[in-house]
């Protein structure tokens, strides 16, 4: 089935914030993490930029195969902000095209192509040197729809009983949510 965006997705060009602050894929109080930044597209696509930083190396002052994964993966969960629907990564599948040196942003951009029950296919590609240049890396991702007890029933009861009373937390949350 074509993907469907929710008549209350934030709007084309939009930021859409982290959903945990704590995340490491966008999360602003988690000082190693990628900090990444997506902005709503049309349809069911968004743009996101991360620069990668010397936390982040693997080989000498490039970027960790892992880190850039994790930026296409933060990327593609962010596609959730569209969809309202709260769903974790099942399959990620990465090409390495060049390599990332610290200090680049990598320009991403990522779409659902497919949605099938609880399965929502997507793609994703980075590139660097702005967003019309080359393709550093791309991946294809399955993300499956959960409720919110997945994290609550298998998140560590510190962290579920912090986030569980922070009021914006809260409300982050419920901005996934069709019915809340
Ligand atoms: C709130 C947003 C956070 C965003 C953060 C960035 C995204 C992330 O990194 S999320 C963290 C990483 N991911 C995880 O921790 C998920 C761990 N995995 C799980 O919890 C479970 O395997 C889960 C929930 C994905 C699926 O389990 P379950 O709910 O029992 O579903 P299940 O019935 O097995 O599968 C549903 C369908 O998906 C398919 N599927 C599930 N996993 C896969 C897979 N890896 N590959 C292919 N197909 C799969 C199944 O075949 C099934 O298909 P069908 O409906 O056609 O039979």
């Amino acid at each position: 089935m074509q993907p469907v965006r929710h008549p209350d997705a934030p709007a084309p060009g939009e930021l859409l914030g982290a959903h945990y602050g704590q995340c490491f894929g966008c999360g602003g109080d988690q000082p190693h993490g990628l900090h990444l930044e997506a902005r709503a597209g049309e349809g069911v696509s968004l743009t996101a930029e991360f620069t990668v930083q010397p936390a982040h190396q693997g080989a000498p002052g490039l970027a960790h195969g892992g880190v850039l994964a994790s930026a296409l993966d933060e990327t593609l969960g962010s596609l959730n902000w569209l969809l309202r629907t709260i769903a974790v990564t099942g399959r990620l599948e990465t090409d390495f095209v060049r390599p990332v040196p610290v200090g680049t942003t990598l320009h991403l951009e990522a779409e659902v192509t497919a949605v099938a029950g609880r399965k929502i296919y997507s793609t994703a590609t980075g590139r660097v040197g702005g967003p019309d240049g080359p393709v550093a890396v791309r991946a294809d991702a399955l993300f499956i729809e959960v409720k919110v007890d997945h994290f609550v029933d298998h998140g560590r009861q510190e962290e579920i009983q912090a986030a569980m009373s922070d009021p914006d937390q809260i409300r982050r949350t419920r901005a996934f949510e069709v019915n809340p």
